[in-house]
């Protein structure tokens, strides 16, 4: 069920390769160096009167190896574009590839599968299991996805987010920045494709916000993973290589290398066509 698609042959070129391969229109990166591709992705909540957009055929290619923040008005489709992608919900119609194969169309069970062993995800609440100490949060995935435990990588892992004399602790005696850099370290041992971040800054402090986001760059640059993060926050956005920004469900634009001051006034403006076309 998850083939390669005749897109992504079709689309792959020689010497079509490099790190800044974003956005809609996905040229610019060869196949091989697509880590997720969305084509035509809609998503409707509701029927008839009550009928709402959320995704209106968004069309999108992300180069292995990249950090995209993704930004937008309320409303504007951020969280349903991150479920979409990540496989945890299911678009009405396109095409979501992860490395070229495809996720979307397979059964429940197919999809639990292919979520598991190639997709990562840090949440704004942490989501970790309070009964379970910080190793044990940290090996669940590869437990569920009956996968190897590599104890001395484990360690290795949560050792370079900081937290490797944390080891036998439980989440609620930590901090919330250690917690979500535990959601961090559990993300990344199951070496998966794209790791999806969900207001990972949301509930943290300045200090522990800007460990995590740079944790996120590492996964990137150290790590080679592709990192997706639905962020608020300019200064958090100012940390990826890359934005792509939402409005009314549809791509609204994108910017390489962002600045703080950049991404707030972009952002402003889009309020502003939103409220207009209102
Ligand atoms: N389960 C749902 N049922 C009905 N409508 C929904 C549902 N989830 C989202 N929506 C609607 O879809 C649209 C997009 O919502 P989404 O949560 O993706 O936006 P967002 O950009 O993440 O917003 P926010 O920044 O406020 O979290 C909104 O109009 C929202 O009201």
């Amino acid at each position: 069920m998850f083939r390669r698609t005749g897109t992504d042959r079709r689309t792959h070129s020689k010497g079509d390769h490099g790190k800044g391969a974003h956005g809609a229109g996905g040229h610019g990166a060869g196949a091989a160096d697509v880590a997720l591709r969305l084509v035509k992705v809609s998503k409707t909540y509701g029927s008839d009167d009550s009928a709402v957009t959320a995704l209106d055929e968004v069309t999108l290619s992300l180069a292995r190896g990249t950090f995209t923040a993704v930004m937008g008005p309320s409303g504007s489709g951020k969280s349903t574009l991150l479920q979409c992608a990540a496989g945890l919900d299911r678009p009405d119609s396109g095409i979501v590839t992860v490395d070229g194969a495809e996720m979307t169309g397979g059964t429940e069970a197919e999809l639990t599968k292919f979520r598991r062993n190639r997709i990562g995800f840090v949440f704004q609440q942490y989501n970790l299991l309070d009964t379970l100490t910080v190793a044990q949060n940290t090996v669940l995935p590869l437990k569920l996805a009956r996968r190897r435990v590599n104890r001395d990588r484990v360690r290795e892992t949560l050792t370079a987010v900081g937290l490797g004399d944390r080891l036998g602790h439980r989440p609620d005696q930590l901090s919330g920045g250690q917690r979500q850099r535990v959601a961090i370290a559990r993300a990344l041992v199951t070496e998966p494709s794209v790791i999806f971040a969900d207001e990972p800054t949301g509930a943290l402090d300045t200090r522990s916000a800007r460990d995590v986001l740079r944790l996120l760059q590492d996964a990137v640059r150290v790590h080679g993973r592709t990192v997706v993060m639905v962020t608020h926050d300019p200064v958090a956005a100012s940390y990826a290589d890359a934005v792509l920004f939402l409005a009314d469900g549809r791509l609204a634009g994108e910017m390489r290398r962002p600045t703080v001051d950049a991404v707030a006034e972009r952002l402003a403006h889009l309020g502003d066509d939103v409220m207009a076309g209102a």
